[in-house]
């Protein structure tokens, strides 16, 4: 069964990431390369991982005027990637521009699927209230800038699993809701707010996912990552 637990390679360099993937032994993984990563190594990064077999998901978080969006997304096409992604608060016009980007820069006939960052997995409603001048409840936000990217054709968004079912029983269950956020129990929140378990984000129904620190940092990151699996996948 392919994993829908994704690893957050939040490295600096290539030989933290080989020397974290060469532990776990004969195992397809999924991984996301960040921005750290990325603009440590550069884009040989990912052709390294994918060599090892393992999937992608790119998390540049794109966020800038359409047009510049849409060429930078033609360019990150070009990586064949499996996900990428932008961030909802760019609007609508910004989010198709970067789907047209994908679609002209795609190889071949595989597009790499597309998701946009609602309300980041580090704010709460006070930081809305007071730092961002929004005041609508945190979900009616997350909601519509999901809303948002479901109207200008993405295949879903990132969101924290507390937001998932909200979102699955109003744009339906193949819009994809990608969840960062997620610790394993007795694991520090860190500069996270809004967490959950592996096990609570499957009953809250996220399609997939991410977990950072809880493996990476552990003692035993093989042995973090099955528990996640286990909580998750039931496997
Ligand atoms: O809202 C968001 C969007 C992205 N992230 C990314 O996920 C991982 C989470 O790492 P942890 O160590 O498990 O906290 C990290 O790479 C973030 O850039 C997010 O946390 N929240």
């Amino acid at each position: 069964m392919k994993s829908n637990v994704c690893i957050a390679l939040d490295f600096q360099t290539k030989q933290e990431v080989l020397d974290f993937l060469d532990q776990f032994t004969n195992e397809s993984l999924y991984v996301k390369v960040g921005m750290e990563l990325f603009y440590g190594e550069g884009a040989s990064i990912v052709e390294e991982i994918k060599k090892r077999g393992h999937r992608i998901f790119l998390d540049l978080k794109l966020h800038d005027i359409p047009n510049t969006v849409k060429q930078a997304m033609k360019q990150l096409a070009k990586l064949d990637v499996d996900l990428v992604n932008v961030h909802a608060s760019g609007g609508i016009a910004m989010m198709k521009a970067a789907l047209e980007g994908l679609e002209e820069g795609k190889i071949g006939a595989h597009r790499p699927k597309i998701i946009a960052v609602t309300c980041l997995t580090s704010l709460d409603q006070d930081v809305l209230d007071h730092q961002l001048l929004i005041h609508e409840p945190l979900n009616d936000v997350v909601l519509k800038w999901a809303s948002n990217a479901k109207e200008a054709g993405l295949d879903g968004v990132v969101c924290s699993p507390l937001e998932s079912k909200l979102i699955h029983d109003h744009l339906g269950l193949d819009f994809m809701t990608v969840t960062p956020g997620i610790r394993l129990a007795g694991s520090s929140v860190n500069d996270q707010k809004r967490v959950t378990t592996p096990a609570l984000a499957k009953e809250l129904t996220s399609t997939e996912i991410v977990v950072g620190r809880s493996i990476t940092k552990a003692d035993d990151p093989v042995a973090a990552y099955h528990q996640c699996l286990k909580e998750f996948q039931g496997e």
